[in-house]
């Protein structure tokens, strides 16, 4: 197949984004402040600036009971549900079709006063990765989005300041098969999540603004989003 001109770019980020993902928070360098946590969710974020720009690193883990890891990704990756659960989007545009399993967003943010709207070109790419570590464990899934430049969408040239993000979503599915060898069922599966995010916000906005969002949004999103997909899959068949 002719490769795409971001496949490479891809291809690296992904590994990268997932390798980070699974560093516990102790090995992923000093200063993560756990900020948040709701039952198993825990969120932890980094204070870090970057030409005086607030650009904290989050990463968030949580478990969530009764879906698989590639019904997370799934209803994360695919546009035709993002409208339900992502509050803070105001509008998206699937730009490109790179292939089934990687798409180029265009997404404006609702703006958050007092900054300035904001937007994001980024490409989106969805995959399972093998389980290198316990070979019979079941698989991983991720997604990564990642920032890019698009030529038709020159950054800054309409009212929105373009963001840069670089989000890495990594589920893995735990199955507790039943004793009495019965089918698994919903109450036999559970999904550890961990999200990672930077977003750098382009323009300036104030720092206590900034951190005021990420405390306030987060916690919300990650929530919002787990009990969404919850709610989609319930009864439907489990998607392994
Ligand atoms: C003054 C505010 C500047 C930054 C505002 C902002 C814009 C976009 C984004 C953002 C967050 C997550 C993604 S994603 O995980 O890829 C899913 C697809 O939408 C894409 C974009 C974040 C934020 C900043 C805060 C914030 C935090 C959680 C939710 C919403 N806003």
């Amino acid at each position: 197949a002719v490769l795409h001109r971001l496949w490479a770019e891809i291809d690296k980020t992904v590994k990268q984004q997932v390798t980070m993902a699974r560093m516990g928070i102790g090995e992923c360098g000093t200063g993560w402040q756990l900020f948040a946590e709701d039952g198993e969710m825990k969120m932890y974020r980094r204070e870090e600036e970057i030409d005086g720009m607030v650009v904290d690193p989050l990463k968030a883990v949580h478990v969530v009971k009764g879906i698989t890891g590639h019904e997370v990704c799934h209803y994360f990756f695919s546009p035709k549900y993002r409208y339900d659960w992502e509050t803070t989007l105001e509008h998206m545009t699937v730009l490109e079709t790179i292939s089934d399993d990687t798409l180029l967003f265009l997404q404006t943010h609702k703006r958050i006063w007092p900054a300035s709207q904001r937007e994001a070109v980024f490409w989106s790419h969805m995959r399972k990765l093998p389980n290198d570590q316990d070979r019979d464990g079941p698989d991983m899934w991720t997604v990564v989005n990642n920032s890019t430049e698009d030529e038709s969408h020159p950054a800054n040239s309409g009212k929105c300041v373009r963001i840069y993000l670089t989000v890495c979503l990594l589920c893995q599915t735990r199955v507790h098969p039943p004793k009495d060898g019965t089918p698994i069922t919903r109450d036999n599966v559970s999904c550890k999540i961990t999200y990672c995010s930077v977003v750098n916000p382009g323009g300036w906005a104030p720092a206590s603004v900034l951190r005021a969002v990420y405390k306030r949004e987060y916690p919300k999103f990650l929530k919002r989003f787990t009990t969404y997909v919850t709610n989609q899959t319930k009864n439907k068949p489990i998607m392994f």
